[in-house]
């Protein structure tokens, strides 16, 4: 998938089931719709909604489950049972929240990893980060590429955005780190996206500018 996505838009096309526009079959219209525009690839949540997506459309998927577990805040691909979902869906690369944060069942992010890479060698892994330690940890523990996912959704990082002082986070993950560094979290505008990319983001993924019209509508709104 990354040799396909270099210097491109990747649409995140999710929602969640007490969002509006909750189906996997609007979901894989989102996708159609964001290949038509010009995106090259796409990132989805759940293997019901990643098959009906690749059903639509033939980009590359990043996949992700979202789920909530009562002892760990981490809820992106937290344990065995969401990366054997995504291997069953064919996305073409899985993203796990890479957070030092404990995960469900105390598993270490090292074995959901060998784990993933064991089964199926070929699926790339995306690392969700809030942190510069995160990232390089993942680097360390070989995941493929890193993404700015959750910088400002961690108890540490609330207080962030992304796009603070023209992207420093992902400047300081850049300086620090070899492997692509993908821009991902409230990136609203196209200057947003372009601005990532000149800085040396290896791709942009953007959700909620382009597929979640209540947030779009609420900006209006003020
Ligand atoms: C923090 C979290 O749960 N992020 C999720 C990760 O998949 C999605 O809800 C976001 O839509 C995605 O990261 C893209 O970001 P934005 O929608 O801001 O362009």
């Amino acid at each position: 998938m990354l040799d396909q996505i270099k210097n491109s838009l990747i649409v995140s096309c999710q929602a969640l089931s007490d969002e509006p526009l909750h189906s996997s079959f609007i979901m894989s219209k989102m996708a159609l719709a964001a290949k038509q525009g010009g995106a090259k690839g796409i990132r989805a949540n759940s293997k019901e909604d990643i098959m009906e997506i690749k059903k639509e459309v033939n980009l590359p998927v990043i996949g992700i489950v979202k789920r909530d577990y009562n002892d760990s805040e981490v809820f992106i691909t937290a344990t065995y049972k969401e990366i054997n979902e995504l291997l069953e869906s064919n996305c073409e690369m899985i993203a796990i929240d890479a957070t030092t944060r404990n995960r469900p069942n105390n598993i270490k992010l090292k074995d959901l990893v060998d784990y993933t890479k064991q089964l199926n060698g070929n699926v790339e892994l995306m690392a969700d980060v809030a942190t510069i330690e995160e990232a390089k940890n993942a680097e360390k523990l070989g995941f493929d590429c890193i993404s700015t996912t959750l910088y400002g959704y961690t108890k540490d990082t609330s207080d962030f955005k992304l796009y603070d002082n023209d992207f420093s986070f992902l400047k300081n993950i850049l300086s620090e780190v070899k492997i692509p560094v993908i821009a991902e979290g409230n990136i609203i505008t196209p200057e947003m996206f372009k601005r990532c990319i000149t800085l040396g983001a290896y791709a942009c993924v953007v959700g909620g500018a382009i597929t979640r019209p209540k947030e779009i509508t609420k900006r209006f709104i003020g």
